[in-house]
Order: C-alpha cells, then sequence, then structure tokens
C-alpha cells in the first residue's frame, strides 16, 4: 500500500537523510581504506605479509573507489515485532547493491542484497510474509548518479495484510525503462523464481531454458555475484569466469557485475578462451560439422594415444661409474602397456614411464651396491639413455603436430632404431599403408566423413599449418588429453543452445570438479549443431545431473513483439515452455517497400522521435549498405561493440543477446535465406525489441504467419496472454 501524500514526503526526506548519511559513511570509507594501504604495509610482521596485506588493501580500496556512482539502497525490510523473526524482530534493513558499514563491527547502514538476511526482500509475499511486516521500494530519478535529491517516491508492501500488495509500479517502471546503453543489473527486482536461481547452492549446476528477455543472462550475472560473495575464498581462489557468444554481447554485459562491486570476474567468449592460433583457414558447414561432432573426440584419442609404442621399446643400457645397468626389451614394452592402461593424461603417462624405467634401475643398482639418494634417482632418470628410450615409446607432442598429422592423414614421424623398423618421416603405417586419419576414424567416421577432414592444398607441417576455428576446438581437446587444464570453480555459460558436443568438452575439461550455470533458449539455436535437448548438451558438459528450470516471465519483449516473433515457433523444431509477457506497452509494425534503404531510413527517423536506442538489423551481407544509406541521410550509426549507441547497424549474426527499444529489421528474406537456421537467426533478430519492433521488407516475408493482421499495443495484454 503506497503510503499517503504527507506521509510520504515526510518518509521521503526522512530517508533521503539516511541515504545522507549512508554518503558520508561511504565517503569515510574510501578515505579510510586509502589509509590503510598505507600503514597496513608498514605494521606487517614480514615483506610477505605486508605484500599480502598491501594487496588485499589495495583491492578493497579500488573496488570502493571504483563502484558506479548511483543510489546506495533500493529497498528497506521492516520486519515483525514477532517471535518468528528471531533475531530480526523489530528491525530495519535497507537493502543496496553492496553492503555499508561505518566500520566492520556497526550494524551496517545497508545491507548487502546477497546476504542472508535480504533474502526475503525477493521472497516474501502475501502468503509467506517470511515475518517481513513491510517491504519498501525506492523510486530514483532514471539515470541518477546517487544524489540523495534523486530519491523521488518510494512503495511500500504491508505483507501481513490480506490486500497489503498490489503490482509493484517501481518494478513496472524498471522493466518498462529505455534501454540506452550498457545492460544494467536488476539487484532491486529480481523476481522470486530467478532468486531461486541466483541463490542456488555453488555446487549444484544448473541449467535455464528461456524464452527470449526472460531474464537468463541477468540471472547469470547475478548468480555470479552471489557465488562470489558468498563463497569468497573458494570462488576467488578456483575462479569464475563467464561465458558469452560473442564480443558485442560481452561489451554489453560487462558492467554489470562491476556495478554489483565485483570487478574481477573473467567475461570471455569460448573462442577467445581457445584461440591458441589466429583463425586463418575456412571449413565448409559439412567439414565443421564433423570436426564438432562428439565421435572427434575419440578419433583425437586415438590419433594421440597411436604415438605410445610398446613395440618401439628397446633393450636399455645405462651406464653408471663402473656399472652398467640393463633393463630388457620385453620388461620396458610391459612397463608402457601397464601405465597406459591406467590413462593418466599425456604428459602424466610420460613422467610415469619415466618413474617406473627408473625404479627398475635402482632394484638393479641397488640389490649390487646397497641405497641410492635422491642426486642419483634425478641423474639416472634423466639420463640419455633413458629419454631416448621414453622418446621411442612416448614421445613428447605438441597438440599441432598430431592434428596436422591427422588432416593430413600421416603416421607420426618414427624414430629411428625402434624394433618396428619404421623410419623418420614416414608417411603412412609400415605394417597397414594407413595413414593417421584411416587408423584413428576406423569404425568411427566413414568414407566420406573422412575425405571431409582431409587437408587439401600443399602438404604443412604443424608449424606452418593454418587452423580453421573447429581446427581450435580440436588442438584443445588434444590439449587436454596431455596435460588436463587447471579447471575454475564456477563458470557461467551464456547462449549455451550454441555449443558442440566437442566445445561442450572444451568447458567441461575446464570444470572437472567445479559447477556450472548454463544459460539458453533451445529455440534460438542457430549454429548446424545446435541442441535440440539439454539432457543431452548437458551430457557432453560433464553435467548431467545439473536440473533444467525455465524461465517462464518475459522482462523484454512487449506482447504485441512476442505475438508477432512467436508466429516462426512452430516452425522451428524444438520444444520450449510457454512463457507470458510483462509487457503492457510497446508495437509491431510491418511495411512493405520498393527502396528498403530509403524504408529503413525512414523507420530510424521515426524512432528517433521517441526516447531510447534504435538498431537496424539485417542479413550480415547488407548491413555496409544500410550504414552507408543512413550516414547519407545524416544518420550516423555505430556497430553493435558500441553499447551507448543511439542508433547501431546490427548484422543478424551478432545480435543474440542484444536488445534495443526501437528495433528496425530489414528484408526477413535474407536472414533466412542467409543460413541453414535462417528462421531460427530470424526468431533472434524479431525478439532483441524493448519497445517497436519494424519490418520492412521488398521480398515476402519468409513465412505467410508473419504476415498475418498484428496485435496493437495496449489492448494486446489484456489478461496477460500466453504466448508460446
Ligand atoms: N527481474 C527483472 N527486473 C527488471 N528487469 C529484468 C528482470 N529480469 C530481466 N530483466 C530485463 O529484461 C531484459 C532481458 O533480460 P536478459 O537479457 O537477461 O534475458 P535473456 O533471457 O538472456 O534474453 P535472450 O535469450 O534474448 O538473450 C534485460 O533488459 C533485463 O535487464
Amino acid at each position: 500500500m503506497t503510503s499517503s501524500p504527507p506521509a510520504l514526503s515526510d518518509a521521503l526526506s526522512q530517508e533521503r537523510t539516511y541515504h545522507d548519511a549512508c554518503r558520508t559513511a561511504l565517503a569515510a570509507l574510501v578515505d579510510g581504506a586509502r589509509e590503510e594501504v598505507t600503514t597496513g604495509q608498514d605494521v606487517s610482521a614480514s615483506g610477505a605479509d605486508a605484500e599480502v596485506l598491501g594487496r588485499r588493501l589495495r583491492t578493497r580500496a579500488r573496488d570502493l573507489r571504483e563502484l558506479p556512482a548511483g543510489p546506495l539502497f533500493f529497498g528497506r525490510l521492516d520486519f515483525a515485532d514477532s517471535e518468528e523473526a528471531g533475531d530480526h524482530a523489530g528491525q530495519s534493513y535497507h537493502i543496496g547493491r553492496v553492503r555499508l558499514a561505518p566500520d566492520p563491527s556497526a550494524p551496517p547502514l545497508v545491507v548487502d542484497w546477497r546476504a542472508p538476511v535480504a533474502r526475503a526482500f525477493y521472497q516474501a509475499g502475501p502468503h509467506d510474509p517470511r515475518s517481513v511486516s513491510v517491504r519498501r521500494r525506492f523510486g530514483w530519478a532514471p539515470g541518477s548518479r546517487g544524489d540523495s535529491a534523486d530519491l523521488t517516491g518510494l512503495e511500500d508492501e504491508h505483507l501481513e495484510e490480506a490486500d497489503g500488495t498490489r503490482p509493484s509500479a517501481v518494478v513496472a517502471a524498471e522493466i518498462e525503462r529505455p534501454r540506452i546503453g550498457p545492460m544494467r543489473d536488476i539487484a532491486a527486482t529480481i523476481q522470486p523464481e530467478q532468486d531461486d536461481l541466483v541463490r542456488a547452492d555453488l555446487t549444484a549446476s544448473l541449467c535455464v531454458q528461456g524464452a527470449p528477455g526472460t531474464g537468463k543472462t541477468a540471472v547469470g550475472l547475478h548468480r555470479a555475484a552471489y557465488l562470489l560473495y558468498t563463497y569468497p575464498q573458494r570462488v576467488r581462489r578456483g575462479g569464475m569466469l563467464v561465458l558469452g557468444p560473442n564480443r558485442a554481447f560481452l561489451a554489453y554485459i560487462s558492467e554489470v557485475l562491476p556495478t554489483l562491486g565485483e570487478s574481477g570476474v573473467r567475461q570471455s567468449t569460448l573462442d577467445d578462451e581457445l584461440a591458441r592460433h589466429p583463425v586463418t583457414a575456412w571449413d565448409d558447414d559439412g567439414t565443421a560439422r564433423v570436426k564438432h561432432d562428439i565421435r572427434m573426440a575419440e578419433v583425437l584419442r586415438r590419433a594421440l594415444y597411436a604415438r605410445v609404442r610398446p613395440e618401439a621399446a628397446h633393450p636399455l643400457t645405462v651406464p653408471d661409474g663402473s656399472y652398467r645397468w640393463r633393463v630388457s626389451a620385453d620388461e620396458l614394452e610391459e612397463i608402457v602397456r601397464g601405465v597406459r592402461a591406467e590413462e593418466p593424461s599425456y604428459a602424466a603417462g610420460r613422467e610415469r614411464v619415466r618413474t617406473r624405467i627408473l625404479h627398475a634401475l635402482r632394484q638393479r643398482a641397488e640389490r649390487r651396491t646397497g641405497p641410492r639418494g635422491e642426486t642419483w634417482a634425478r641423474k639416472v632418470s634423466r639420463a640419455r639413455p633413458v629419454t631416448a628410450l621414453l622418446d621411442a615409446v612416448w614421445p613428447v607432442v605438441r597438440p599441432e603436430e598430431v592434428l596436422a598429422d591427422l588432416l593430413a592423414d600421416r603416421t607420426p614421424a618414427a624414430v629411428p632404431g625402434s624394433r618396428t623398423g619404421a623410419s623418420s618421416g614416414a608417411c603412412a603405417d609400415p605394417r597397414t599403408g594407413a595413414g593417421a586419419l584411416a587408423l584413428a576414424a576406423d569404425g568411427l567416421l566413414d568414407a566420406d566423413e573422412r575425405r571431409r577432414l582431409l587437408r587439401t592444398g600443399p602438404a604443412r607441417s604443424a608449424r606452418t599449418a593454418r587452423w580453421s576455428a573447429a581446427d581450435l576446438v580440436l588442438l584443445d581437446e588434444l590439449a587436454g588429453l596431455i596435460e588436463r587444464p587447471a579447471g575454475y570453480e564456477h563458470i557461467v555459460v551464456d547462449e549455451a543452445q550454441d555449443l558442440s558436443p566437442m566445445e561442450c568438452r572444451a568447458i567441461a575439461r575446464r570444470s572437472p570438479f567445479g559447477s556450472l550455470t548454463v544459460l539458453g533458449d533451445l529455440a534460438q539455436g542457430t549454429t548446424p549443431w545446435a541442441a535440440r535437448s539439454w539432457p543431452e548438451l548437458l551430457r557432453h558438459l560433464g553435467k548431467r545431473d545439473a536440473g533444467v528450470t525455465a524461465l517462464t516471465t518475459g522482462f523484454r519483449l512487449p506482447a504485441a513483439v512476442a505475438e508477432l516473433a512467436n508466429r516462426l515457433l512452430p516452425l522451428l523444431d524444438v520444444e520450449v515452455p510457454l512463457s507470458r509477457s510483462l509487457r503492457r506497452d510497446g508495437e509491431a509494425a510491418v511495411t512493405r517497400a520498393g527502396d528498403l534503404g530509403a524504408a529503413a531510413v525512414a523507420a530510424v527517423r521515426e524512432a528517433l522521435g521517441q526516447e531510447g536506442s534504435v538498431a537496424v538489423i539485417a542479413a550480415d551481407s547488407r548491413t555496409a549498405a544500410l550504414g552507408e544509406a543512413l550516414a547519407a541521410a545524416g544518420v550516423p550509426a555505430s556497430g553493435p561493440d558500441t553499447p551507448g549507441a543511439r542508433v547501431t547497424v546490427v548484422p543478424a549474426s551478432a545480435a543474440k543477446g542484444l536488445e534495443y527499444d526501437h528495433v528496425v529489421v530489414v528484408e526477413p528474406a535474407a536472414v533466412v535465406r542467409a543460413e541453414e537456421r535462417g528462421l531460427h537467426r530470424l526468431y533472434v533478430v524479431l525478439t532483441r525489441a524493448v519497445s517497436r519492433l519494424h519490418i520492412v521488407h521488398h521480398e515476402p516475408l519468409p513465412d505467410p504467419l508473419l504476415a498475418g493482421p498484428l496485435l496493437r499495443g495496449p489492448s494486446l495484454t489484456a489478461g496477460a496472454p500466453e504466448h508460446r
């Protein structure tokens, strides 16, 4: 219930005064942190302590200093003075993006939204008040930099009164606000089902399926912030990684975590994580499809372990002063077979063979001359004959060598003098005449698939080879087989529906013991290998036990836009749950035009008459011409990497995850034609609009459904229509 006007203005001025006190406390904290950095280093017991303490204090000072300017709280909880309220009985807490306390032992002026006590702010309701008597939400002037005068309204819900709650105008205003600039945090308005996901336990891997605009990205980022707050030691030590689909998307989301006080999180694309080399080769779709197929994992494993050749063992003689220690070829062969059966990583396997050879040599030496020390062991295990033997039976390899040989169908250069008699530089297995690919793919890939993998053009070595994007995924797989990478404690994977099985394995390798938050929408899958079911993808990610949760409330799309976009859903051949649009405003329009450039310019001009960001989205091949048409008309436009721009031209392939107030989609038929899953791409493109979608076309619309009568504006929303 909103307070009556006089009470409202009293309450407002009290809250403004409280906010002033918070500002003063923050300024003192920033100054204090700066001083602590200086004194903290001086009072430390040792240089090492000083360094650790100094680093910690400097980080804290920087985090406080760099906290983006803004209101210091957005809500307040008043707990009932009752027994059930326990320690909170009769207490009030202001809730904000970060905790604010004059000193660590004093009661906080503002409680962090992630603290356990703040949970009631998101979860309490008339059916479950959680001992909260009043939940207060604050209305701040849009774009406020935290001036107390910007506190313009407040809204109280009396949770213990039967009619004490109604839809929040503060929440509605936040959801419907114009979207200029990068993505903002949603700490003030997280919804209960989102909060459940945000606060799930660190050890739980989650998968969230959600229609466009249901807040998946927002949930993933707030979950990252929550985990960093709740498990600071563990998550900071183990590491947190946020993976997004492309750099434009990362630029768009980059400010959310810093606004929540978390500045050190790595935000990256999987491509960037795998970029051992620049991409200088391109695969056709068929070849890329084979390279991304899960069977390649076994092909690569075989190709790598084909380098382990127990049968290449030769008798070993190691000189040691006046002695010569000998190990027979049979015993060495046995050692190599034994280690291979234990399936260590490739590099660890080589070292394990070395250790076992040393053990055999030590037994012989000690039998004759008594115990041998560590210095002896180090010398013997590195003796040239031992290393030469290892090079024959378990050679050092680089991923590039294995893949270059595989794609050229060459067997690796064998070491001369081995028992098999293979000679250096051989091009095929001397016993069978088969090359590396034929051997590794036997029974896994058919002749056509193998042909697709085979490199054409001049033979290249590992050093001079050119690598495609899919090759980088394969190189990463090999690198992971050779040496297991260090894992992250938690990885948030956005737009996960687009991952291939081999890409999933790259992520799984980075999270062998950690947990994942997997976010996506099967209907938005645009890669040729896009997932059609979550359990399968989760299996490739190594998290088959992760629960799949659907988010079904749409925060982006107005009903008119959602209704139009959803006409495509029956054509997309995926099963996704229905969602419900929260948006009452918005509009969709379709214009047929002779001159598309002129029509797009006109649509943009019309959109510029209103508040908010404007995007022109078209097939990639058409964006340059559209940019020129806009420039010629005196409407400068940026690319999608510049989140703050008023007008942006976005290639359809880069639109994923982004949103704009007004979206002008130019020639949908060309978007569909440009790629195999073009209808899915069009669905992504049509679902970027926060307020208004304007389709401009010349060719017939790709599906007759799109040409049907349009729903219009607010009349749509009666009864919040189910649109899936
Ligand atoms: N609880 C909320 N309160 C206010 N705004 C919200 C809330 N949840 C989501 N939003 C807003 O809705 C918009 C869409 O959210 P987001 O981009 O996270 O959705 P998504 O499910 O990842 O969409 P897509 O699948 O299209 O990428 C964003 O502007 C986000 O800030």
